[in-house]
C-alpha cells in the first residue's frame, strides 16, 4: 500500500514484473452519486464518488477543503519517454482527480509491424512494450488503491501491428485504446485494406476484453487546415467507425466518440463549436462521447491554452461528455510537463464542477439552432451518399474526399488521397483458404473450427486469453538502453538526498522562468537567453512569448537547465506558523470578545500591511471578531500604552518597518517596558511585526511574539486566541 509521505519506488515496481497479472480486465466508469448530493456546504447534481486521497482546487479550503469528483472521467495523457517517471506523474495526476491515464506512443509506432520488447527510452512518447505496460498497470493499481478509484490505463492500437497489439493489451489488463482503421489509412499511408482487416481482427479482440474505444475523428480536425471545414466529414468518420466496430462485435457503451470542439476564438466559436457538438449528440445517441480540448489552435501561450480548455469543457457540460480529455495546456510547446499535466486535469475538474446541474438553467433555443443541426447533419448524409455513388470508402479515400478543407459539399481538392492498393502492407491481405483454423479464441471472421471443439483454443491446451501463464515475457532486449541504467543515477541521488528541478524526468535540472523585457520581441528574447546565462543557468531556451506592445515590452517564458544540486540533508525548512481553524478562531472571540490598539510605530509611515493584518477585507484579524482601534502611523510608544488603557485593550499590534540604527528594537523595547511600569505588562499581549521582525527577534525586545514578510491575519489571530487562553487558564 503506498504511504502519501513516501515516494512510489520504481524498483519495487519492476521486481516480479514476469509474474504480475491485472487485477481486473475492462473499462471503469465512476461511481455516480444522486442529484442533490450534499458535499461540504453544497449541492451537486453531477457528481461521482470522492476519493480518499486527493489534491483539492486551489480555493477549496474556503469551503472546508472539499475535494468532489465530477460525473465525467477525466483523462491525462502522459509520455514523456521514459515510463518510470511517468508513473510518478501518473500519481500527480490520479491525486488531482484524473482517472483515466492515456500513454502517447513514440517512435510513430502505427509503423512497427511486430511488438517490441524491453523498455527502450522514447522520444516525446513511449515505446509500447509488454514491459512497460505491465509495469505501468501495476503502478496504476497500488496508485488507484491510494486515491480510492479505479483507474484506467489508455494507449492505442491503430497500425500496421494493430492485432498483435490488441492482444497484447488484453493481455496485460489495458483499459482503453484508439483504434480506427481511418486513422492509419489517411495519417500513416497504411494500406486501406489492410487497415479494416486488421481493425475488424483488432476490435473484435477489444470487445473480449472490454476495453473502450476511442476514434481517430479528432485527427481530421487537428489536420485540416481550416479545421472548422470538416464537420460534416468529422460525422462520417464518426458513422463509419461506429458502424465499423458494431459490425466487429463491439458493444455501443464501449464505443466513444473522439469529439473536439472544432475552432478557438478569435472565431465566434460557439457559433459553430456548440452546434457541432449537439449535432454529434443528437447522431449517436447511445454511444459514448469523449470529449478532447482542440489541440488544433493550440499555441504556446498556457493562458490561451487553459482558456480553451474551459470554453471547450463549458461545450462538453452544455452537451454531454462522458470523459474529458485534458491536453497537457503545454502542447502548443511541446514540452508535455508534470505541472502541465496536472494543471490540465485541474481545468477540467473546475470547470465541470462550476457547471454543475447547468443544463437545468440553461434552455437551447430550438428556433435558432434547430435549422442549423439539421443542415450540417444534411451535409453529412450527403457526404455519405457520394461514397456509396463513387463505389465505397476505398474509392472514396482514392478520390481524396477526406480531410478536404471545403466545406462539404464546397470542395477545394486538397484532402488526403490513398490508393486502395497502395500504401504500407499493399497485397499483404489474403483471404482465408477453406480449411483455415486460428486455435485462438475471439478470433474475427472465419475460423474452419473442428466439430465439437468448445473452444478453439482447446486444441493447443488453451491460448493465452485463457492461460495467461503461456504469455512470454521478455525483460529487456538492450543491455544499453534499459530501464535498470537509467534507474540506477536515479537511486543513487534519491538515496543521497541530491535535489534538482525537474520537468519531467528525475533530476532533468531544468526549470522555467519568465521576464519581461522593455523592448521589442527580437531585443527582449536575445536579452531574456542573456539574462539566463548570466545567471549561470544552462541551454536557455525560449519556449513562449507574450507581446506586451510593439517596442514598449515584452513578456518572454524561458527553461533553462540548472547546473547543480542541492542536499535535502542541508535544507533548512521554514517552521509553518501554526493557526487554528477559523471556525475556533470566531468561536472563542464569540465567548471572549478581544479587542487591540494597532498603529505603525515611531516614525514609521508604513500602513499598507498592518491594514491587511487588521481589515476583514484580506483575511485580517476583524473577520474573526477581533475589534481594533487604529492608531495610525509614527505612533510613538507612550501613546499606544495609554490608548490600550483607555479602551481597555487586550493586545497592543505594533507595526515597524524601518529598521536602521535599530529603531524597531528600540520601540519594540520601549513599549515592552512602558506596559511593566504602567503595571499592564502581564495582562496585555504584546505583538510586533514587519518585513524585518522575526520572532526570535520580538520576544528578545520583550514582545510576545513577532510577525515577518507574509503573515496574514489568520496568523496572528491564531496566536491572540493562544495567548489569551493561556492569560485566562482555558
Ligand atoms: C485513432 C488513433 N490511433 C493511433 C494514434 C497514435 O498512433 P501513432 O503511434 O501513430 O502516433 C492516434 C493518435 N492520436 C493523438 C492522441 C490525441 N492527443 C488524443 O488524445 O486522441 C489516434 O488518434
Amino acid at each position: 500500500m503506498l504511504n502519501p509521505n513516501e515516494k512510489l519506488k520504481i524498483e519495487e515496481i519492476l521486481k516480479d514484473l514476469e509474474y504480475y497479472r491485472p487485477r481486473r480486465r475492462g473499462w471503469s466508469w465512476r461511481k455516480q452519486l444522486p442529484k442533490g448530493t450534499k458535499v461540504g456546504p453544497f449541492e451537486y447534481d453531477q457528481i461521482s464518488e470522492p476519493l480518499k486521497n486527493s489534491v483539492p482546487l486551489p480555493a477549496a479550503h474556503y469551503f472546508g477543503n472539499i475535494d468532489p469528483q465530477p460525473d465525467v472521467v477525466i483523462t491525462s495523457e502522459i509520455a514523456s519517454g521514459r515510463f518510470e517517471d511517468d508513473i510518478r506523474r501518473m500519481r500527480m495526476a490520479a491525486w488531482h482527480g484524473a482517472d483515466h491515464i492515456m500513454v502517447i506512443r513514440t517512435l510513430g509506432q502505427s509503423h512497427m509491424d511486430g511488438l517490441i520488447e524491453g523498455t527502450p527510452e522514447g522520444i516525446g512518447g513511449i515505446p509500447i512494450t509488454r514491459k512497460q505496460l505491465r509495469a505501468t498497470r501495476k503502478a496504476l493499481d497500488i496508485i488507484e488503491d491510494e486515491v480510492g478509484r479505479p483507474i484506467n490505463f489508455h494507449s492505442y492500437v491503430s497500425g500496421v501491428a494493430g492485432p498483435e497489439i490488441a492482444v497484447l493489451f488484453a493481455e496485460e489488463g489495458v483499459n482503453g485504446a484508439h483504434q480506427d482503421p481511418q486513422y492509419n489509412v489517411l495519417y500513416r499511408g497504411i494500406n486501406p485494406i489492410r487497415s479494416f482487416v486488421d481493425a475488424a481482427v483488432a476490435k473484435r479482440i477489444m470487445a473480449w476484453a472490454d476495453m473502450l474505444q476511442i476514434d481517430g475523428a479528432h485527427n481530421a480536425n487537428a489536420s485540416a487546415k481550416m479545421a472548422w471545414k470538416v464537420m460534416p466529414e468529422l460525422l462520417v468518420q464518426h458513422a463509419i467507425n461506429c458502424a465499423f466496430s458494431i459490425k466487429a462485435g463491439m458493444k455501443k457503451e464501449n464505443i466513444a466518440l473522439s469529439t473536439v470542439p472544432p475552432v478557438v476564438s478569435p472565431a465566434p466559436e460557439f457559433k459553430m463549436n456548440f452546434i457541432y457538438a449537439l449535432t454529434v449528440r443528437e447522431l449517436f445517441k447511445g454511444f459514448k462521447f469523449r470529449a478532447q480540448m482542440n489541440t488544433r489552435y493550440i499555441e504556446s501561450d498556457l493562458f490561451d491554452a487553459t482558456r480553451i480548455h474551459v470554453l471547450d469543457t463549458l461545450i462538453s457540460r452544455l452537451t454531454k461528455a462522458d470523459l474529458q480529455s485534458t491536453i497537457t495546456p503545454d502542447e502548443g510547446r511541446n514540452v508535455p510537463w508534470h505541472v502541465n499535466s496536472i494543471r490540465g486535469v485541474e481545468t477540467a475538474k473546475h470547470t465541470l464542477l462550476a457547471l454543475d446541474g447547468i443544463k437545468d438553467l440553461l434552455k437551447v433555443n430550438e428556433e435558432v439552432v434547430r435549422p442549423k443541426i439539421r443542415e450540417l447533419k444534411m451535409r453529412a448524409i450527403l457526404f455519405m451518399e457520394e461514397i456509396l455513388e463513387n463505389g465505397g470508402y476505398f474509392e472514396a479515400v482514392e478520390k481524396g474526399f477526406f480531410v478536404d478543407n471545403g466545406y462539404y459539399p464546397e470542395r477545394l481538392g486538397d484532402g488526403i488521397a490513398r490508393p486502395k492498393d497502395g500504401g504500407i502492407g499493399a497485397g499483404s491481405v489474403v483471404s482465408r483458404d477453406p480449411d483455415y483454423f486460428a486455435p485462438v479464441c475471439e478470433h474475427f471472421g472465419y475460423n474452419n473450427l473442428p466439430e465439437g471443439l468448445e473452444k478453439p483454443c482447446d486444441l493447443i491446451g488453451g491460448c493465452t486469453f485463457h492461460k495467461p501463464e503461456k504469455i512470454q515475457f521478455i525483460d529487456e532486449l538492450d543491455e544499453r538502453d534499459n530501464v535498470y541504467l537509467r534507474m540506477e543515477k536515479v537511486v543513487k541521488e534519491r538515496d543521497e538526498g541530491l535535489m534538482s528541478p525537474e520537468v519531467e524526468w528525475w533530476g532533468d535540472g531544468w526549470i522555467q522562468l519568465d521576464m519581461t523585457i522593455p523592448d521589442d520581441e527580437a531585443h527582449a528574447e536575445a536579452a531574456a537567453i542573456a539574462i539566463a546565462r548570466k545567471l549561470g543557468l544552462q541551454e536557455p531556451t525560449v519556449i513562449s512569448k507574450t507581446l506586451l506592445h510593439p517596442s514598449e515590452g515584452t513578456y518572454v517564458e524561458l527553461k533553462a537547465r540548472v547546473p547543480f544540486k542541492v542536499r535535502r540533508d542541508e535544507l533548512t525548512l521554514p517552521e509553518k506558523p501554526k493557526t487554528l481553524p477559523e471556525e475556533e478562531i470566531s468561536e472563542f472571540i464569540s465567548r471572549y470578545p478581544m479587542k487591540v490598539v494597532a498603529g505603525t510605530a515611531g516614525n514609521d509611515e508604513h500602513s499598507v500591511g498592518l491594514r491587511e493584518i487588521l481589515d476583514i477585507k484580506h483575511g485580517g484579524i476583524e473577520k474573526f471578531g477581533i475589534k481594533y482601534t487604529y492608531l495610525g502611523t509614527s505612533v510613538p510608544p507612550e501613546k499606544f500604552i495609554d490608548a490600550a488603557i483607555e479602551t481597555g485593550a487586550d493586545a497592543i499590534l505594533i507595526s515597524t518597518i524601518i529598521t536602521h540604527n535599530d529603531v524597531h528594537v528600540e520601540n519594540m523595547k520601549k513599549i515592552h517596558q512602558l506596559a511593566i511600569e504602567k503595571g499592564i505588562r502581564d495582562k496585555i499581549i504584546l505583538i510586533a511585526g514587519g518585513t524585518q521582525i522575526n520572532n526570535d527577534l520580538a520576544v528578545s525586545c520583550g514582545m510576545d511574539a513577532g510577525f515577518g514578510r507574509g503573515t496574514k491575519g489568520i496568523y496572528v489571530a491564531s496566536f491572540l486566541v493562544k495567548r489569551k487562553r493561556e492569560l485566562i487558564g482555558e
